[in-house]
């Protein structure tokens, strides 16, 4: 005991004498010495050590996009490390189904590969900026360090590294839990783990199967769909970006947002919920899309009310806020942080989804919402932007089968044919539809639920025919009133049309007479 307690003092005192000498070095000695002497001890190091360390950030291009490369490695190291790490961090997948194990920071693994030893580390370099901070501070460098001898490095580069990434992918793949993102405002970014995008388990469990709608458009968007998953090697042979631009358009309660999880428990995407109207800047929508990982459908939902898109808007709010400067420092305070809201411009829009940028990140799928397709600008939503555009609309018949199937479980019955005849006379959303013919109790039958949506499709032609008689008397009311207005005026009119002609007439059998007396002619 005593003798590890004398090493310890020991090793105490030659590191601080070893961290005097270095103090001492840096004082004293003129900063072109300390370079040139940094440089040959660098040289030496080298020469005496034969290995090449290769570093693979998390983030690449100025921390704007995450690295794939990172990731991978993060899952392939995930497999190796639980047998040779001793310190591991673990995470839970799956829906707490299973735990995936990973080397913690600072720790090192050694694996062989054709018989050639390497060493993998996983470090963290914190942040280097000192702050005083609550919550922990996310802006360090992650990254992971391969270690070989300089005498291997071919096999690295050459087999190694995308053995590794293959590897990597399968195990992402299989490991895979998708996930439901939403945009965190950009004051965040910096901040608690400053994520650009929060998430949650995406488990939403609509699927084309249960989409009510006519059986050939989904057979198509399905075909479309999957053609677009595997169309990497297509989509590089055109010179096109691998993305892909659906516009779900039609009234509220049609299946929009249902056919969007869909989409996504087709292809096993993830779902990126961007929220425009949070997005103060194009800079701020470029950086948040480059965020955004492969094989993701970017949603923008109800996109004619997400944000001003005609590009007049900023000129129109200075000049607004110009015409009635609040006087108050409070208040003008508020207004200035309003017009800071989002800038976002149509063309910076467009250009994300359809320009230079849209290539950076592969294998996305670009939806659009909105209840009012007229609204909207014809250059966002022309083809290469949107490319499918998919109207979504009242329930038909052959929708109302697909609910009956799901919610009832029945293929045929005697009310079948008094609901199909009801639909072709009404307009009924499927949500409407869906919830009628949803059992409200353990005493609903199949015969209880039809024969609500029956009287339900009967209260709905009644209501839709009084509000055309409706509209019809009150426009027959508006153009008497019209006409009834107009009388009068008409009534003026012929009436002063009468005096002037008489005035005329009158004026010219005056002259007339003037000119019999004078004898002067006109
Ligand atoms: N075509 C459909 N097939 C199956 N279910 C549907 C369909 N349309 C609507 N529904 C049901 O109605 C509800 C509302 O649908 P959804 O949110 O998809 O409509 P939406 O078109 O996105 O509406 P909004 O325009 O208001 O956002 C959902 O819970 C869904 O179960
Ligand atoms: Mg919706």
């Amino acid at each position: 005991m005593a003798m590890v307690g004398e090493m310890w003092s020991h090793l105490g005192s030659t590191m601080a004498t070893l961290m005097l000498v270095y103090t001492v070095f840096k004082q004293f000695f003129p900063h072109q010495l300390q370079v040139s002497f940094e440089k040959y001890f660098n040289r030496i190091v080298r020469y005496a050590y034969p290995y090449v360390e290769i570093t693979f950030d998390e983030f690449t291009g100025e921390r704007m996009k995450r690295s794939e490369a990172y990731s991978r490695i993060k899952s392939y190291l995930s497999d190796k490390s639980t047998a040779s790490a001793k310190r591991l961090k673990a995470d839970v997948v799956k829906g707490s189904q299973s735990v995936i194990l990973s080397m913690d920071y600072n720790e090192e693994i050694t694996e062989e590969f054709q018989g050639v030893k390497l060493w993998w580390s996983a470090n963290r370099i914190p942040s280097k900026t000192p702050r005083i901070a609550i919550y922990p501070v996310d802006d360090e460098k992650k990254s992971y360090k391969l270690t070989v001898h300089k005498r291997h490095i071919e096999l690295i580069t050459q087999s190694y590294i995308s053995h590794v990434m293959k590897e990597g992918k399968e195990i992402e793949t299989r490991n895979r839990q998708r996930k439901l993102y939403s945009n965190n405002p950009s004051q965040n970014w910096d901040g608690y783990r400053s994520n650009k995008w929060s998430n949650v388990l995406f488990e939403h469990p609509a699927t084309f199967d249960t989409l009510a709608m006519d059986a050939k458009l989904k057979e198509e968007i399905k075909n479309d769909l999957n053609k677009f998953s595997k169309g990497k090697d297509y989509y590089a042979r055109i010179g096109k970006a691998w993305k892909r631009g659906y516009l779900l358009y039609g009234p509220p309660g049609t299946g929009k947002s249902s056919m969007i999880a869909a989409m996504a428990n087709l292809l096993d995407y993830d779902v990126y919920d961007l929220e425009l109207t949070a997005v103060k800047e194009n800079t701020e929508l470029r950086r948040l899309l480059l965020d955004t990982s492969s094989k993701s459908i970017i949603v923008i939902e109800d996109i004619d009310c997400s944000i001003d898109l005609t590009g007049q808007r900023g000129k129109k709010t200075e000049k607004d806020g110009n015409e009635d400067e609040p006087s108050d420092p409070v208040t003008k305070r508020v207004k200035k942080e309003e017009k800071k809201e989002s800038k976002v411009t149509l063309s910076g829009l467009s250009n994300c989804i359809d320009g230079l940028w849209s290539s950076c990140g592969s294998e996305r799928i670009i939806v659009f919402t909105t209840n009012y397709v007229e609204k909207l600008d014809p250059a966002l939503i022309r083809r290469g932007r949107m490319d499918k555009h998919i109207e979504l609309s009242y329930c038909c018949f052959e929708a109302f089968k697909v609910f009956a199937k799901n919610y009832l479980e029945v293929d045929s019955h005697s009310l079948f044919g008094e609901i199909e005849s009801l639909l072709g006379e009404t307009n009924m959303t499927p949500a409407d539809v869906a919830e009628n013919l949803m059992p409200k109790s353990d005493y609903d039958d199949v015969e209880t639920c039809l024969k609500r949506l029956v009287e339900a499709l009967k209260d709905t032609k009644e209501e839709a025919k009084k509000k055309v008689e409706d509209e019809a008397r009150s426009m027959a009311e508006k153009e008497e009133e019209e006409k009834q207005r107009q009388k009068p005026e008409k009534e003026e009119k012929e009436q002063s049309g009468k005096d002037v002609k008489e005035i005329k007439e009158n004026g010219v059998a005056k002259v007339d007479e003037e000119v019999k007396e004078t004898g002067v002619t006109r």
